[in-house]
Parts: structure tokens; sequence; C-alpha cells
């Protein structure tokens, strides 16, 4: 069983590395792939240049040899559409190996306004992972999707290659990326919400901080 956590990564942060973690030894998956986004469908373009949000998952997963980064969105043209990465993903994995798309409840939120969300339960089971500040069921059209297709036992993932829901919780880490660039833009280190390998690169970089406080 495969995990895959697509994301913007701008940057990545422990919440991303111990929600995969985490998922990793509760669903006994035997990897987790991260996927980087390189055109949104849903939010604005990422500060972080592909280059740099590559280098920073790199310095990031450098330690687990069963996370991935797989860079198949990054070589795409048009919006990353998840279905689309999943296709690619079958192709590779065929047709009968269990992939689980990890997504926090945020994004579990907005899941029916993605490009044909319902194809994307044909090809894969979503694990949606609890998310301090945000109720993992936000309306009555996610609770009964998730009725149809919940999912109580995680050993009952493996069994089919997808279509199903799990609700998944976790340590919860508040923590986002949004929160690190807002804290560099105000001139703070985001030391221990982050790799130390990561921060470098973003302090390399001179990433996120404002103009007026770049060297
Ligand atoms: N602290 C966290 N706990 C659980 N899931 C998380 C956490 N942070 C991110 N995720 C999930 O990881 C995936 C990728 O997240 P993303 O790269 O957008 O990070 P983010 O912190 O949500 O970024 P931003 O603040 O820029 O929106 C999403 O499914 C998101 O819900
Ligand atoms: O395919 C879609 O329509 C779609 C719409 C919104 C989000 N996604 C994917 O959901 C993942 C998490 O997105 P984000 O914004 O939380 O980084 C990322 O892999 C996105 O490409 C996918």
């Amino acid at each position: 069983m495969i995990g895959l956590l697509g994301g913007t990564f701008d940057p990545v942060h422990f919440g991303h590395l111990r929600a995969a973690l985490e998922c990793l030894q509760m669903l006994d998956l035997a990897q987790v792939r991260f996927i980087p986004l390189r055109v949104p469908v849903h939010r604005p373009q990422p500060q972080a240049s592909i280059a740099q949000r590559v280098a920073m998952l790199a310095a990031a997963l450098a330690d687990e040899p069963r996370f991935v980064l797989d860079q198949r969105e990054l070589h795409r043209d048009g919006p990353s559409y998840t279905l689309d990465t999943l296709r690619s993903l079958r192709d590779e994995f065929g047709a009968s190996q269990p992939l689980c798309l990890l997504i926090g409840a945020d994004a579990y939120a907005g899941f029916l306004d993605w490009h044909r969300p319902l194809a994307i339960l044909e090809l894969a089971h979503l694990v949606v992972m609890h998310r301090p500040g945000h109720d993992p069921i936000a309306s009555p059209a996610l609770r009964q999707l998730y009725q149809e297709r919940a999912c109580t036992a995680p050993h009952q993932l493996a069994t089919q290659a997808g279509g199903r829901i799990l609700l998944q919780t976790l340590t919860p880490l508040d923590i986002s990326s949004t929160r690190i660039r807002a804290l560099i833009a105000r001139g703070h280190r985001p030391r221990y919400l982050l790799p130390d390998a990561v921060l470098t690169r973003i302090e390399h970089d001179q990433l996120y901080a404002r103009p007026d406080r770049r060297g």
C-alpha cells in the first residue's frame, strides 16, 4: 500500500512530515510519496520557485528512506489535477496496488469542488487527516460521501485498490506554511516548526522575507 501526499510545500514543515510518518506507521504503508504541485488548481502560485521547493523537500526527506520525492506533477503543463497524477501512478504501479491519498481536513473540506472527485475515488482511497482548527467533515455533502465510503479499520484499505475513506487522527500539530511565511516576513525565525535543513535553504535564498529585510 502506497501513501501519496500532494501539496504546495511552500515550505514543507513538521506538520507534513509527522503526518506522513504517522500514516506510514498506522496504515502500514510501504512508502509515502511527496508530490509537489506545479500549477495550483485552487490557490495563488507558490512564492518559492519549483527548484526551491524541490530543494527544500529533498533536504526534508533525506533522512527517511520510506519518504519519496515524486516530481511527476512538475513535469506536466497545465493545472496540476490530482486525477491526472493518479492515472500516471496507476500506469506505474498497476491497477491492483492500493493507493492512499493523504489529505488534511482543510483540503477535504474542498474535495467536492476538485476536478472529478468521484473519479479520484475510483483510483485511490482517501485518508482524511485531522488538522487542528478544521472539522474533518465540514458539510452535509461531505458527511454523506464519508458515510457511503467509510472505512473504520485501516487494514480494510489493503483489500481494495481504492474507493474508501478513512478518518485518521494524528498528533495535532498546528503548523502551516502560511504561518511560517508570515513569521519570516515579520523578521522571526520559524525554528522548530520545520527541519533545520529546510530553514538553512530558506535563509540562504532569503525566501519569504519582506523585500526591505533582504540583505
Ligand atoms: N499540520 C498539518 N496537519 C495535518 N495535515 C496537514 C498539516 N499541514 C499540511 N497538511 C496537509 O498536507 C497537504 C499539503 O499541505 P500544504 O502544502 O498546502 O501545506 P499548508 O501548511 O496547508 O500550506 P498553506 O498554509 O500555504 O496553505 C494538505 O492536504 C494539508 O491539508
Ligand atoms: O485536482 C484537483 O482539482 C485539486 C484541487 C485542489 C487541491 N488538489 C490537491 O490537493 C493537494 C493539497 O493541496 P494544498 O493546496 O493543500 O497544497 C495538492 O496535491 C493539490 O494539487 C487537487
